[in-house]
């Protein structure tokens, strides 16, 4: 498998305080990527060091071959990035925003590749319309046309869905997944549990430490938390003595109870007889919180 980007051992930091902790990663080519993690860990600081944005304290990468340290501006041009405050220039025309770009990025016969942008995003209805009357959800499609108006070979996208209502969501997702099926590579810097689960692989930060990277259900298998659902009898002894268990999530709905832990079931089987206990999947949110604290 071919790798667009690769990181050995990636140091940074700010006023001498470590934002980025001896990173290495590879990203493999075409795939969706999940960066997660809580806020302030470093995956947008991660972005721009891959993007060639920013510099480095300590160690060497390569973005689409090219070196983060001296090529930035090979990386720049063949890339797309896309942030969540959709940068557009208000006062000009969805057309004109995209003709502008578009030259901006050298596009040969900008003309006609910024008609078929519009056309292929829905976006030629509102050709003639000022960026600042658009809706949050069709800024948020003509920021994404703009950030891949030069067909860039690999898509980075922080936290693009966060202000747009969930029938742009979806649709911004479709598209995603076209891009994604001719080849791009996408990155998306997400907090959405549901756009977790869609991506291919996920790198999951904290702290500025890279905690994980993987698959979903990798993520799901590498903590040995337990969840189970649990009715009957003795259900109010049970909740009551979960209740004062640390480190342990409860979701307590009328008649069953459902407890995500680190659960030793064998013993609370001869506890408590009377008890039905079934074990389920652990929730993805669980294991995004067991890690957040570490
Ligand atoms: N230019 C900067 N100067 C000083 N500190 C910075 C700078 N950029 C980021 N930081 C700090 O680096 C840490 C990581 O920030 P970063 O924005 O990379 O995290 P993040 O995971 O993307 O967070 P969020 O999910 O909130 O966007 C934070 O403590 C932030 O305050």
């Amino acid at each position: 498998m071919k790798h667009c980007v690769e990181l050995s051992s990636i140091c940074k930091s700010f006023n001498k305080i470590k934002v980025i902790n001896d990173i290495s990663l590879e990203i493999p080519e075409g795939k969706i990527i999940g960066f997660i993690g809580p806020n302030g860990s470093g995956k947008s600081t991660l972005i721009n060091i891959i993007c060639g944005l920013i510099s480095i304290d300590g160690g060497s990468g390569s973005c689409m071959g090219f070196d983060i340290s001296l090529e930035q501006a090979k990386i720049k041009s063949s890339i797309g990035y896309m942030t969540q405050n959709f940068t557009l220039w208000e006062s000009l025309t969805v057309i004109e925003n995209l003709k502008f770009i578009g030259t901006i990025r050298g596009v040969s016969d900008v003309d006609n590749k910024v008609e078929l942008l519009m056309i292929r995003l829905g976006l030629d209805r509102f050709k003639n319309t000022l960026a600042r009357h658009l809706s949050g959800g069709w800024k948020q499609k003509l920021s994404l046309a703009c950030a891949i108006v030069h067909s860039p070979k690999m898509l980075f996208l922080d936290e693009p869905t966060a202000s747009v209502d969930p029938l742009s969501r979806k649709e911004f997702w479709n598209l995603i997944y076209e891009l994604s099926a001719q080849g791009m590579t996408i990155l998306i810097v997400t907090h959405a549990i549901d756009e977790i689960e869609k991506c291919d692989r996920l790198f999951y930060m904290n702290k500025g430490d890279l905690l994980f990277a993987g698959s979903l259900s990798q993520l799901l298998q590498s903590h040995s938390l337990t969840t189970i659902l649990v009715k009957g009898e003795s259900f109010d002894e049970f909740f009551t003595e979960m209740l004062r268990v640390k480190k342990i999530q409860i979701v307590h709905r009328d008649k069953w109870l459902s407890v995500t832990g680190y659960l030793n079931i064998e013993e609370l089987k001869i506890k408590y007889p009377d008890l039905v206990i079934e074990i389920i999947t652990t929730p993805l949110e669980s294991v995004l919180y067991n890690l957040s604290c570490h």
